[in-house]
């Protein structure tokens, strides 16, 4: 455990390189200063009123942690076992598409920065750089690739292959983005970044989307933007065709976007190896409910036969001891680090990852626990 037992004064030392803020407010503040308008929105706001959004962070407030005394927390474990490989930290990074709108390296910096780190990095379908180049930067550390499972299914199968080839190690397969939600900050700044050829970078390296083109994007980049366009999403899936992207891998395949206790019995049925408890950071249904609320209910139902994961709304390191104490194996993070990028790239990535590892190993501490392993309900009270 790299942060050992004088977390403080490591985390006070690096405060003297520091290249973004500490707390969460003041970092999406100081993403806000920096980019520009379309760019920044596209990140930070959501869908409608952003009522769901908002319940992300505040539904974490109904449940209070009851520290215990007296417990000896000298040495702590953070790590977590996760099909078959050791996590140091129960923390991935959330696939987010399109990185380059806010830094020029994008993808690749967040790779690399999460691999320095020991986090693991989610790639996306839909990121401004191929899959292939995001392996590499994130050289030996661990990647699963995130799954947009286009309407043209050999789409979908080629980048499942070339994922595995690449060394990705799970699938996540995300449900529920078959189309974007209502987004009214991007509707009022017309800002869709796949619509100026950003994001479609890794489609734009498959050899299956390719030879659907007329001519070679870069004899002609509207008409590949077009024909991403028409491909993209696939509104028409059902739960009988998860059947197709079992048979094009032998990698774990994991469901985001999980929030009915439901569709989680559903993803056992179907054989699926993982869920993830999500409502897209409060992007795609406002009103939807907060993902830490759906967690306790699906965990229930789930009884541990796989593991089930949770994102939307992680900001500190408190939220992640709540949600691993109501059932979740791990969490992924999206805007922080998005925001870290924007503003240092890498290094602002590395810093928001060790920030966050670092508030989770000292509340774990201070509420006289030593592993992540031991949380469960019985450290929360629910107000
Ligand atoms: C700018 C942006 C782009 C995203 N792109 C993707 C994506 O390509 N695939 C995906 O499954 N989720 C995507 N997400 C959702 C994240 O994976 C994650 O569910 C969400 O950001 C978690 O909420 P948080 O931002 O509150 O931490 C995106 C989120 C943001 C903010
Ligand atoms: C046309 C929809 C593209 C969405 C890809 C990125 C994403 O998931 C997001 O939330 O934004």
């Amino acid at each position: 455990m790299s942060y050992g037992n004088h977390v403080q004064l490591k985390v006070y030392k690096e405060q003297e390189q520091a290249v973004v803020p500490v707390s969460y407010e003041e970092l999406e503040a100081a993403a806000k200063e920096k980019l520009e308008a379309s760019p920044y929105y596209y990140v930070a706001a959501s869908a409608g009123a952003e009522v769901t959004a908002k319940s992300n962070q505040e539904a974490f407030n109904q449940w209070k942690i009851v520290p215990r005394m007296l417990r000896d927390t000298t040495n702590r474990d953070l790590s977590v076992e996760l099909f078959g490989q050791t996590l140091p930290y129960p923390v991935l990074c959330a696939p987010v598409g399109v990185q380059s709108i806010v830094h020029p390296e994008g993808e690749i910096a967040s790779a690399r920065a999460a691999a320095s780190v020991g986090v693991p990095f989610i790639s996306s379908t839909a990121s401004t750089h191929s899959l292939e180049k995001v392996a590499a930067a994130g050289e030996d550390g661990l990647k699963w690739f995130q799954l947009y499972w286009s309407s043209d299914r050999e789409i979908a199968a080629s980048m499942v292959k070339r994922a595995e080839n690449a060394g990705y190690r799970a699938i996540v397969v995300t449900l529920d983005t078959p189309m974007m939600g209502w987004r009214e900050k991007d509707i009022e700044n017309a800002y869709l970044p796949f619509l100026m050829g950003q994001g479609i970078g890794n489609y734009l390296e498959d050899p299956v989307f390719c030879s659907r083109l007329a001519k070679p994007p870069q004899e002609d980049l509207i008409g590949a933007v077009t024909q991403w366009s028409q491909v993209f999403g696939n509104p028409g899936l059902t739960w009988e065709d998860l059947q197709f992207i079992r048979m094009q891998t032998s990698l774990p395949i994991l469901l985001k976007g999980i929030l009915h206790p439901e569709d989680a019995k559903l993803a056992i049925e179907y054989g699926m190896d993982g869920i993830i408890v999500s409502n897209h950071g409060g992007r795609q249904v406002d009103g939807a409910i907060s993902a830490i609320e759906a967690l306790p209910e699906i965990c229930e139902v789930v009884n541990g036969e796989i593991p089930v994961l949770m994102d939307s709304g992680i900001r500190r390191g408190a939220d992640i001891i709540k949600a691993v104490a109501l059932g979740a194996k791990a969490v992924l993070v999206g805007r922080p680090y998005i925001y870290g990028l924007a503003l240092a790239g890498d290094a602002g990535v590395k810093q928001v990852l060790r920030n966050l590892i670092a508030d989770l190993d000292l509340t774990l501490a201070l509420s006289g626990r030593t592993s992540v392993r031991e949380l469960d309900k019985s450290l929360l009270r629910k107000m």
